[in-house]
């Protein structure tokens, strides 16, 4: 199965060698135009660092309910949701709505008192809400750090993967948007019902999507094909997908590809997701083919920034179809 996700090695990159970037933007086209997800191997995040972030997952959940609930998340998308907190519409047979078996804490930058967006309420922009666990917030900075910068670092190739010029995208991710989530999946009965998920068919609203690899399985993809399949887990490498705002700002040449998490591993199952986009003002215009003529499809999406695309998102009530397939997926942002 692995083959089938293509692996990006970025060691040629950090040696500077010649070459590099073109190969490896040819690598990350084809990956987005024919399966939507691949891992990065030699991606310069410490397997330790990942192992402690996991483990600080592990202890945010493992709080007494009061201390999370005392968190809950508000209107910046801040903050804990409980167990089954979320419902997803489940569109693939009667619209049958079961909720997500999974609780997740959400952090963004860590945006100081002081900064004026924070005193202007500006939404999405407000400050991270802290659980009083001694090296906690220290543990979720250096993770974002560390995030952060590997997906700064992988800007260059998705310029070229596009035919742009490597520094296309820096001046849009001058102070990125991220969010990172911190899930518990509890282990689900072999009981439950077929269509209870631990997060059920999705594609995430992100321009990026960094996946730290995990040891409890769990988590499957929709091929292009229309076939789940289980990802592989790869030691060492990070998974990596693109999101709805790829897509739309890739006018739709990039694809999103739904996903989902069952944990029936009989063990529970934490996860970490890195949830990467543009600045906040940053305006995404779609970025064309030079070889189609500007008017030559309809559908094209107008410029938008991350504040209207996450609200129109929350407006929609999830309801967004992937595409062209029958079954139907919701978003899941961050
Ligand atoms: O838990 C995982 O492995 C993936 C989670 C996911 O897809 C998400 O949070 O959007
Ligand atoms: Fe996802």
């Amino acid at each position: 199965m692995s083959e089938q996700i293509p692996v990006l090695d970025l060691a040629p990159l950090q040696d500077g060698a010649p070459g590099a970037l073109d190969r490896l933007g040819e690598e990350l086209r084809r990956a987005f135009t024919e399966v939507g997800f691949y891992f990065v191997r030699n991606h310069g995040i410490p397997q330790s660092l990942l192992d402690a972030t996991f483990e600080a997952a592990e202890r945010f959940h493992a709080q007494p309910i009061e201390a999370k609930l005392a968190l809950k998340i508000n209107e910046h998308n801040i903050g804990y949701m409980p167990m089954r907190g979320a419902t997803t519409r489940v569109n693939a047979v009667g619209d049958v709505a079961l909720p997500n078996a999974n609780e997740a804490i959400f952090f963004k930058r860590d945006l100081p008192a002081d900064h004026p967006d924070v005193l202007a309420n500006v939404r999405f922009r407000g400050r991270n809400q802290w659980p009083e666990l001694p090296g906690f917030r220290e543990q979720v900075l250096q993770a974002c750090d560390a995030f952060e910068g590997l997906g700064l670092r992988l800007l260059p190739l998705y310029a070229r993967a596009l035919g742009l010029e490597p520094g296309f995208f820096a001046p849009y991710f001058d102070e990125p948007m991220y969010t990172l989530r911190m899930s518990h999946y509890p282990q689900q009965e072999p009981t439950a019902p077929e269509n209870e998920f631990g997060i059920a068919p999705h594609v995430d609203t992100s321009f990026m999507t960094i996946l730290a690899q995990n040891r409890i399985p769990g988590l499957s993809l929709r091929m292009p094909s229309g076939e789940w399949v289980d990802a592989p887990a790869p030691e060492g490498a990070l998974l990596i997908n693109g999101g709805m705002m790829l897509r739309r700002w890739t006018d739709k040449r990039f694809l999103a590809t739904p996903h989902r998490v069952i944990n029936r591993s009989g063990r529970e199952r934490y996860a970490i997701p890195f949830f990467m986009d543009a600045g906040y003002r940053a305006v995404m215009a779609p970025i064309t083919a030079d070889s189609s003529p500007a008017d030559d499809r309809t559908g094209r999406e107008p410029p938008i920034t991350y504040p209207d695309f996450m609200t129109g998102y929350q407006r929609s009530n999830f309801h967004h179809a992937a595409d062209d397939k029958a079954e139907k997926v919701q978003m899941q942002g961050a």
